[in-house]
């Protein structure tokens, strides 16, 4: 792959997707999975409280099935039992291993970890705890933010850039050093223009809170409430 698309010269690199990791994981030490609604925002509370999660990528039945026959319960995308939905997860119990499928962020995750770097999840909770893990686990090599972004409900599955993994990406890349690629410093430059004022009305949002689960997107809306720093160790985030 050509230098450029790896944002090669930048210390801080962002990129979007499954091809954004491929493209950043060529040389960066550590890999930032942002996936705000929902996975890494479902990590960070999880991981917060002390449990672990094992991400699973999405419809790898395979997977689930060894999950459950270890004894793990496994996530479903909706519910009010330990799910993808952060709201179902703010009372789970230290010492709790949960397996979690997820289209984007646990997908991402998986991909990441071929790559050989570190991989970290975050989002606008605790965009500044994982952005100085990150650094302190890159030493002096660079550090690639990945954006999962969405997917349209569309033949061939296409990616969907959205606000809130805009946004966390951007929340996290403002707590690093300067050295950011120009991808890196939209993202930056974006979330200090808003916030996270406007992520309520976000797609993404909309649609959790047509669902019913309003109460996610508040959760995922609150910045730097937490000092979790999920890193992805032998197939586990914790
Ligand atoms: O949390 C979510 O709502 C989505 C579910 S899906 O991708 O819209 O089916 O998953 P995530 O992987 O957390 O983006």
């Amino acid at each position: 792959m050509d230098a450029w698309f790896r944002q090669d010269g930048y210390q801080v690199r962002l990129e979007w997707g499954p091809d954004g990791v491929t493209a950043l994981g060529a040389d960066c030490a550590v890999l930032v999975i942002v996936d705000v609604l929902s996975f890494t925002t479902s990590v960070d509370i999880a991981v917060g409280r002390g449990a672990r999660i094992m991400p699973l990528r999405w419809k790898d039945e395979a997977a689930a099935a060894n999950a459950r026959r270890a004894g793990l319960p496994v996530g479903e995308t909706f519910g009010k039992e330990l799910s993808l939905r952060p709201s179902s997860l703010t009372a789970i119990e230290a010492g709790t291993t949960l397996a979690l499928p997820s289209a984007n962020g646990a997908t991402l995750c998986d991909l990441a970890s071929k790559t050989g770097a570190h991989v970290l999840t975050g989002c606008l909770r605790n965009a500044d705890a994982v952005a100085a893990r990150a650094r302190e686990l890159a030493g002096d090599r660079p550090v690639g933010i990945i954006a999962g972004g969405e997917r349209w409900l569309l033949p061939g599955d296409p990616l969907r850039p959205c606000w809130e993994d805009l946004l966390g990406a951007g929340a996290i890349v403002s707590a690093l050093p300067d050295g950011r690629s120009p991808e890196a410093e939209m993202a930056a430059r974006t979330y200090r223009a808003t916030g996270a004022s406007l992520l309520h009305e976000c797609v993404g949002a909309k649609e959790l809170i047509a669902a019913g689960y309003p109460d996610d997107v508040r959760l995922a809306t609150e910045v730097n409430v937490s000092t979790a720093t999920p890193l992805l160790r032998d197939g586990f985030l914790s």
